[in-house]
């Protein structure tokens, strides 16, 4: 059996789950289950700390784990598990901040005090660096250590910047990270089971991303209309009653629908539809 790591609380934990059961997989109801058979996959999915999957992982004891890139890297596995497929959610950036208007480059931090849940990460940037700064380690509610004296500056994941702005703090120098949850694995190997997940879960990107875009279009058009809508390998193209025209098939991004749509329509194609993908193989 695959044996799976899924963050049990906190930011990824709902998100991971929902994608594995659109993947097809049998997920926990009760948040206090820790452990969940799926048989007809031969897979089991074990519910962990976020933080602690990486170490799972890196030692081998589960095959692989959903976790952010941002505690991945934390983790310090030294090249035991590696980053298989990024997952799209929990997307944030990991960053520097400190009271408005006090520091403008990460340099400025020489011999201050940083705080940060990520101490493993934060040494290893500042040491790369040559910043002598100081690292204080906490386990959360960073904010709040400026204004209580224990810290000069933090280094946390930055989301909406809600957080930081309620504690009149304000972002400096260069993001740290750019950070989303990712499937990880151990380094170099491939379980029974694997690429079959790996499948999965890219189908769940593709069909939230993209949408299927249908439209009728003058025959003599239609290289044009391609090449708004040349989809990810090639739009299908198929006869109508009307020999003058062809009916056109392709994948677009839904993030850019209505633009192709309105493209499409003042090229002259008509009945242009857009449907949802609910699960797809590319
Ligand atoms: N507001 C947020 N938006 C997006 N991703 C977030 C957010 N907060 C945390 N994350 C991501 O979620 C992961 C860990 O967050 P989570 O809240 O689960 O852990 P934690 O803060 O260490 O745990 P806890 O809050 O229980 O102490 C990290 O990868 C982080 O980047
Ligand atoms: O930019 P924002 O949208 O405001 O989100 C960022 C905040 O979310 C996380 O905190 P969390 O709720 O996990 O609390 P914690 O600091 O106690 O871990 C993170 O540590 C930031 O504090
Ligand atoms: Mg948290």
């Amino acid at each position: 059996m695959l044996r799976v790591a899924v963050p049990n609380k906190g930011a990824l934990s709902e998100a991971a789950s929902s994608m594995l059961n659109e993947s097809g997989y049998r997920q926990r109801r009760d948040t206090r289950e820790l452990v969940m058979v799926d048989p007809d996959n031969d897979i089991e999915f074990f519910y962990l700390r976020p933080r602690d999957i990486a170490v799972y992982v890196g030692r081998g004891i589960l095959d692989v784990g959903i976790t952010g890139r941002d505690l991945f890297l934390d983790a310090e596995v030294n090249g035991d598990a590696e980053e298989r497929l990024p997952l799209g959610l929990g997307v944030s950036t990991f960053r520097f901040a400190g009271p408005a208007g006090e520091f403008t480059s990460a340099e400025q931090l020489a011999g201050r005090r940083v705080a940060t849940s990520y101490d493993g990460l934060l040494r290893g940037y500042l040491a790369v660096r040559g910043i002598d700064a100081t690292v204080v380690r906490l386990d959360g509610a960073v904010e709040s250590s400026v204004r209580l004296g224990v810290a000069d500056a933090i280094a946390d994941v930055v989301e909406t910047g809600n957080t930081l702005k309620a504690a009149g703090m304000e972002t400096f120098g260069d993001p740290i990270l750019q950070s989303e949850a990712v499937l990880i694995g151990r380094t170099g190997e491939n379980p029974p089971g694997l690429d079959v997940l790996i499948r999965r879960l890219q189908g769940v990107l593709v069909a939230r991303q993209y949408a299927m875009l249908d439209y009728d279009i003058s025959r003599d058009l239609v290289d044009e209309a391609c090449r708004l809508t040349p989809g990810l390998e090639s739009p299908t193209v198929s006869p109508l009653q009307d020999s003058d025209w062809v009916a056109v098939r392709s994948m677009v991004r839904k993030s850019q629908t209505n633009r192709i749509m309105d493209e499409l329509y003042d090229l002259g194609a008509r009945a242009i539809l857009v449907s949802t993908i609910h699960a797809c193989r590319i």
